[in-house]
């Protein structure tokens, strides 16, 4: 299942970051932004239960977070900067670290780091990527979610190509992917289209 999160705010903010005149102070900002924004929507269905606490005027039950604590995921090095973001919502996250590179030739995910919390088989995990393209990478990082016991995952990404969609669909049905945009195509080295470019390169200033 795929939800695009349309709301005005994302979609404006989305478009600064396509935007080839931004810079990378301005693009690192609306990403966090944008992953605020996109956590809202994924975050939606965390489940509430009644607490009892006092207010300076009385005493009531009132809803606080409960269910399954959670854990956030970034694929390196581009989903960090979504991470970094939304743990300030949600600071008693465990933070987990997928480090995969595309290979330029092959567009196929090489792995070169895994960090994950012990625990995440007990925890709802969000893994975030600002980038969906051939979708090789977040199902790669889903397969190794997956093989450290997490039963419950969400996707979170910035932009999506629908080949990235068709893949984690076809290989991880049970992975909701919340995302800002869903682009036509993919072009033949593998970049989304229109897009924003090279997500890493654009946060980090690399080339
Ligand atoms: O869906 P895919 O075809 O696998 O492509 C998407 C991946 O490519 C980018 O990472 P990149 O390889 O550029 O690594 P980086 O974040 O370190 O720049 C992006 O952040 C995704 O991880
Ligand atoms: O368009 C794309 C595709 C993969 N990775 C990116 O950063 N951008
Ligand atoms: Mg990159």
């Amino acid at each position: 299942m795929v939800t695009t999160v349309s709301h005005p705010l994302v979609q404006h903010k989305l478009s600064l970051m396509r935007d080839v005149r931004t810079g990378v102070k301005e693009f690192r900002e609306l990403a966090g932004e944008v992953s605020l924004l996109l956590a809202y929507e994924a975050m939606r269905d965390l489940e509430l239960a009644p607490e009892r606490l006092s207010t300076p005027i009385e005493e009531g039950e009132f809803p606080m977070l409960s269910g399954k604590k959670l854990a956030l995921v970034a694929i390196l090095r581009a989903g960090l900067i979504m991470t970094d973001a939304i743990v300030s919502l949600v600071p008693a996250a465990k933070v987990g670290h997928i480090g995969l590179y595309r290979d330029p030739e092959s567009l196929l995910p090489v792995a070169y780091y895994n960090k994950l919390p012990a625990d995440i088989a007990e925890r709802r995990v969000f893994l975030t990527d600002p980038m969906l393209a051939t979708g090789g990478s977040a199902s790669a990082a889903i397969t190794r979610l997956k093989e450290a016991g997490a039963q419950s995952i969400k996707l979170m990404t910035i932009l999506s190509a629908p080949e990235g969609i068709a893949l984690i669909e076809r290989d991880h049905p049970d992975v909701e992917i919340v995302t800002a945009a869903v682009d036509p195509q993919l072009n033949d080295h593998g970049y989304i289209v229109p897009g924003l470019g090279d997500a890493g390169d654009r946060i980090y200033g690399t080339k």
